[in-house]
């Protein structure tokens, strides 16, 4: 996992040297799910970190990377991306026809579930509210590729397929039935210019039980803020079932820094929901439908479990268990 396209120690020079840096080291991480990572050694001894995007084309890597400039420069902690040394304003450089950035190497660890405590969750509560604080001066356009139509296609192309399991195929009507009744974006409550889209416990390194980055912005988007919470909520405060206090230490951080409207605390439930199918349907199509072995397995089951845990609250439980 982690190494999907190859680099010698000379083109980790070269890619280096348009960086401004002098690489000595290139290691290539078992880390991430799409793209490829490596960790480069610059002379003097320090590290830096070197992303190949696996994907994306270079206008999306460089909209990610001024996404990744302003975040940081208006209090989100991550990364900024290191600006090419001869082209002024540009931060993406070409590796085997693909783009590249290179950001500084960030010390920390991602925390497994069952090391997820309550400061951990408030911290990545407080994060989630910098990106939507943040976010809110960014001018360019980010638009989702996980809205209620793009969802809609790729059930339609399940419904199609004829090497669909069994198992997914008696989900699906359900799936139609859930996507249906959320399908006007207007359900989510009000959006903000940036959301992160994905944060999960991959997407966050922690350092000696400190906040240390909010990783991998290729998700985000415009969107709705209390589906953003809600993602998170799904992504950090679920074992073989919601932890409430997870749930309300998470809520209980993003208030603090950013409170949420009436209109986002009304849009919680469903916003949960729709949480809920986006990762349900992706993994479906991304993971199960897809050979394994190339990246970490995610298992679309814990999704739907999700869904069920959601659909046994109400809204008004949902907004008194997360106390916000
Ligand atoms: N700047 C960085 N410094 C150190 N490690 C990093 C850095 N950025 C990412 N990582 C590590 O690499 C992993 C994969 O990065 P990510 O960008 O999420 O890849 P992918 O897009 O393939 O999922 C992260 O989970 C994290 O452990
Ligand atoms: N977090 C998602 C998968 C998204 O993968 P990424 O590599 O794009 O972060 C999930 O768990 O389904």
């Amino acid at each position: 996992m982690g190494v999907f396209t190859a680099l010698s120690l000379e083109e980790a020079r070269a890619l280096g040297a348009r960086f401004g840096l002098v690489v000595t080291g290139a290691r290539g991480l078992d880390a991430g799910s799409v793209n490829t990572s490596y960790e480069l050694t610059i002379e003097g001894g320090s590290r830096v970190f070197l992303r190949i995007y696996e994907g994306a084309s270079a206008g999306v890597a460089a909209q990610e990377a001024r996404l990744l400039v302003h975040l940081a420069t208006h209090g989100v902690p991550t990364p900024a991306p290191l600006p090419l040394a001869c082209t002024s304003g540009s931060f993406v450089a070409e590796h085997a026809g693909k783009p590249a950035i290179v950001l500084p190497w960030i010390d920390g660890a991602s925390i497994c579930q069952r090391g997820v405590t309550d400061a951990h969750a408030r911290a990545v509560g407080e994060a989630l509210a910098r990106v939507h604080l943040a976010g809110a001066s960014f001018a360019e356009p980010l638009v989702t590729r996980f809205g209620p139509a793009d969802l809609a296609a790729r059930l339609a192309s399940l419904h199609e397929r004829t090497d669909v399991p069994g198992h997914v195929r008696v989900v699906l009507p359900e799936l139609d039935r859930r996507l249906e009744r959320l399908s006007s974006p207007s359900d989510l409550g009000p959006t903000v210019p940036v959301i992160h889209a994905d944060l999960f416990r991959d997407n966050v390194l922690f350092q000696g039980g400190a906040l240390a980055a909010v990783l991998d912005f290729e998700s985000a988007s415009s969107g709705s803020a209390a589906f953003d919470l809600m993602v998170t909520v799904l992504a950090w405060c679920f074992g073989d079932e919601l932890d409430r206090g997870l749930a309300r230490a998470l809520a209980s951080g993003y208030s603090a820094v950013r409170a949420l409207s009436d209109d986002e605390r009304a849009a919680l439930l469903d916003a949960a929901l729709f949480a809920a199918l986006r990762f349900t349907i992706t993994r479906i199509t991304d993971y199960e439908l897809r050979p394994r072995g190339r990246s970490m397995f995610r298992d679309y089951r814990r999704f739907l479990a999700r869904a069920a845990a959601i659909d046994a609250l109400s809204a008004r439980g949902l907004v008194e268990m997360l106390d916000v």
